[in-house]
């Protein structure tokens, strides 16, 4: 990916950061570098993810996926780290193969989502890194059970990915599952490149070796400077932004196929960085859709947002048929591509010119090795945030807290967080 932070400078945005306050950030980057560095080579907990590249085994996994590799149909069942990586490779690309992502418990809709599946011709992808989460094992068992009722034995059509321990393992042990780790030392969110990404990827026939080839380019960018790396530089911008008073970063991808990355990008921000009062809230939007619902406050709200525009050079386009309404003339000169591109410049140019700060993120174009550039740039991003921040990245203890008071709440063990329930302070207004 490239990064183009101009727009994010002090000669053009308020909040903006100057060049010199970009060059003094640098040599906190180049200590951070170090930091991540180390943390790489010693294989340390959540460093540990931006050696995926050279790690993931893409033989192992279309091994493990061989006995479905038939499937029409592919249901993952997981959720945040265990589904939004997975979802956006596969949303990004086009496939042969129908995908559903069961992350949600509503059971209106996943009742809808199985219904709509021919289970004879489906299979399942369960993922799950602790193989405890609530969600993800009643998916799994309400899924097991739709297969069962259609007369399809599920033990064929299943494939389990999940970490060296844990119910979940266990059962796919009981029943003679195909099963991937989930590798030692990498969080959820930072899994994607990872057989917890990259099952349903094989499933779908994509490339998994350009996805890597991807990924290991971006990680030859990681240098010591910020001027050198667009990973770093999109960490230390928006960071620094962050500081100045823009505590919200949108991100706005302008193609349809990328909807999912940002997401993806939310959990990533917010469950890494949102910790010790810090951290910077992410907003998913969506280019050209958003521009006619949120834009209006981007350009002109308060001064606490940064744009972060994700964009691609290439693009199958469409044309616009020619019309004899005179107005619309001009249109039918255009393909729908040139349309959403001058509709991406124009928002670009009305935020800077309305002094608000926006970046742009540049990918050739929506492929393998574009979004594994991407997952992995936006990773070492965050992992670079995270050491100017000063937090533990890797760690979620916020969730945590809720999953136990849900556990507690439904007879899963004495869980003290469950308590916070029935102690919650009412002031009703009743019609
Ligand atoms: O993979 P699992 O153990 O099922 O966890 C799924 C998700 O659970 C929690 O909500 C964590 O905060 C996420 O980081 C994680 O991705």
């Amino acid at each position: 990916m490239n990064v183009d932070i101009g727009n994010a400078l002090a000669s053009v945005a308020s909040p903006g950061v100057s060049r010199e306050s970009l060059e003094r950030l640098d040599e906190q980057v180049a200590v951070a570098h170090e930091r991540i560095e180390r943390g790489m080579a010693n294989e340390e907990h959540g460093y540990e993810a931006l050696n995926l590249p050279h790690r993931t085994d893409p033989d192992a996994i279309r091994a493990a996926v061989e006995p479905v590799a038939d499937a029409e149909a592919l249901l993952t069942v997981g959720i945040g780290g265990s589904s939004l990586g997975a979802a956006t490779i596969t949303n990004a690309l086009d496939s042969e193969t129908e995908t559903v992502f069961l992350d949600n418990v509503d059971p209106e809709w996943v009742s809808s989502r199985l219904a709509g599946v021919s289970l004879e011709n489906a299979a399942i992808n369960v993922v799950s890194r602790s193989g405890t989460t609530a969600e993800t094992l009643a998916n799994f068992l309400v899924v097991r059970e739709a297969f069962e009722s259609a007369g399809v034995d599920w033990t064929e059509r299943t494939i389990v990915t999940t970490g060296e321990s844990g119910p979940l393992r266990d059962l796919a042990a009981r029943h003679g599952l195909p099963s991937l780790m989930v590798p030692d030392g990498v969080p959820g969110r930072f899994s994607a490149l990872s057989a917890v990404g990259m099952v349903a990827a094989a499933v779908c026939g994509h490339d998994l070796e350009a996805l890597i080839a991807g990924a290991a380019a971006e990680r030859e960018t990681l240098t010591g400077s910020l001027f050198d790396c667009p990973a770093y530089a999109y960490g230390a911008t928006t960071y620094a932004l962050d500081q100045r008073g823009a505590g919200v970063n949108a991100v706005m991808p302008y193609a349809e196929s990328l909807e999912t990355a940002a997401e993806w990008f939310a959990q990533l921000w917010a469950e890494s960085l949102g910790k010790d009062d810090l951290g910077q809230t992410p907003v998913r939007a969506l280019g050209v859709t958003d521009q006619h619902s949120q834009l209006q406050l981007y350009r002109a709200g308060p001064r606490d947002k940064l744009v972060s525009f994700v964009t691609t050079r290439e693009r199958p386009d469409r044309s616009i048929p020619a019309t004899d309404v005179e107005e619309l003339a001009y249109l039918g000169d255009a393909t729908l591509g040139e349309l959403l591109e001058a509709e991406f410049e124009a928002t670009e140019a009305s935020l800077a010119a309305a002094g608000r700060p926006n970046v742009r993120v540049e990918l050739e174009a929506v492929d393998e090795y574009e979004l594994g550039g991407l997952l992995y740039g936006m990773e070492a991003a965050c992992v670079l945030a995270g050491e100017l921040y000063g937090v533990n990245t890797f760690e979620q203890p916020a969730v945590e807290w809720a999953k136990k008071a849900t556990r507690g709440l439904l007879g899963g063990g004495e869980f003290e967080e469950a308590d916070a329930v029935a102690e919650k302070t009412e002031l009703r207004v009743e019609r």
